[in-house]
């Protein structure tokens, strides 16, 4: 038994901390069924009818929200009027919260003093290292990352080299996510993969692997920047690769689609696919959050 728990672990051990080309390249070659996602789609989109009437499953979609603001003309107004109403988005029950705000470096400061002013608790998500492009040298992107929770930021939010991912550089990407874990320190990495950009499935699986391989917290479809953000066929191949990491090793990864997300109905329709894919146990803020500027209003709307 004990050396079934010492084989385990040292196999663990070795798949956090080494990259191995050939492992990563066997693990990835897979092909995804269009028919089984237009399937799974379809059950999700159905599903998502059925769990709109509910108020139950409505205010839970408030708990998964990283309320959002992400634009160049932010302030220190703007954040603090969202955390004010991340804290307690719904009138008539003061124990709703949404997961988390989220917003960019420069503010998470601002966040955290009215945090403290007003003795709030929740996580604070920021998003960092060249966000949305990462079009930026490492060391300044692991510079930003460390500044950040420094601040305040319980949470970051990366993008990954979309130009190494394009060239075929795997290696790149997994030392990267990992450069950047390890400056997150004891905040939670989520790390974007701005699928939209990924040009295949295929690399949407490869970039989910080599980030979950580099001890990502989450894996999160989009920036909300790019021309497609989240879909549910990138998030279906997001959640495979989350399954079989769970298979594999018996952890458990979370997932955040982002990007785009508006109404409780699309919102709903990854709640269904998590719960196709994943199963329940990852329906809860510390595995699954959407993140979203204008999906709470439609929400609210529908309570
Ligand atoms: O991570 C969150 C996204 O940037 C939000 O995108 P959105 O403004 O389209 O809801």
């Amino acid at each position: 038994m004990v050396s079934m728990v010492g084989s385990f672990l040292s196999f663990f051990r070795d798949y956090q901390q080494r990259f191995d080309l050939a492992d990563f390249e066997r693990e990835v070659s897979r092909d995804f069924d269009s028919q089984e996602i237009t399937k799974v789609t379809e059950e999700a989109e159905k599903r998502a009818k059925e769990l709109v009437t509910s108020k139950e499953e409505l205010l839970k979609v408030i708990g998964y929200i990283d309320l959002t603001t992400l634009a160049g003309d932010d302030t220190k107004d703007r954040v603090t009027a969202l955390l004010d109403r991340a804290v307690a988005p719904y009138a008539k029950d003061a124990a709703v919260k949404c997961g988390a705000v989220c917003v960019y470096p420069a503010r998470v400061a601002d966040v955290k003093a009215h945090m403290k002013k007003k003795g709030y608790k929740l996580n604070i998500a920021s998003v960092a290292a060249g966000f949305p492009s990462g079009q930026y040298r490492l060391e300044s992107r692991l510079l930003e990352i460390e500044l950040a929770v420094a601040d305040g930021a319980t949470e970051i939010d990366i993008v990954i080299n979309r130009a190494a991912a394009l060239d075929d550089d795997w290696t790149t990407v997994y030392n990267e996510v990992r450069a950047m874990k390890s400056a997150c320190g004891s905040a939670h990495l989520k790390t974007i993969l701005a699928t939209g950009e990924l040009k295949s499935l295929n690399n949407v699986y490869k970039a989910s692997w080599a980030s979950i391989l580099a001890g990502s917290d989450f894996i999160k479809t989009s920036t909300g920047k790019e021309t497609v953000n989240a879909t549910i066929e990138v998030s279906f191949v997001m959640l495979s690769a989350i399954k079989r990491w769970h298979q594999l090793t018996g952890k458990k990864v979370g997932f955040k689609p982002a990007g785009g997300i508006k109404t409780a109905t699309e919102a709903l329709t990854y709640v269904a696919l998590v719960e196709k894919v994943l199963g329940k146990e990852w329906l809860n803020p510390s595995l699954f959050r959407i993140g979203a500027s204008s999906l709470l209003d439609d929400v609210l709307k529908k309570l």
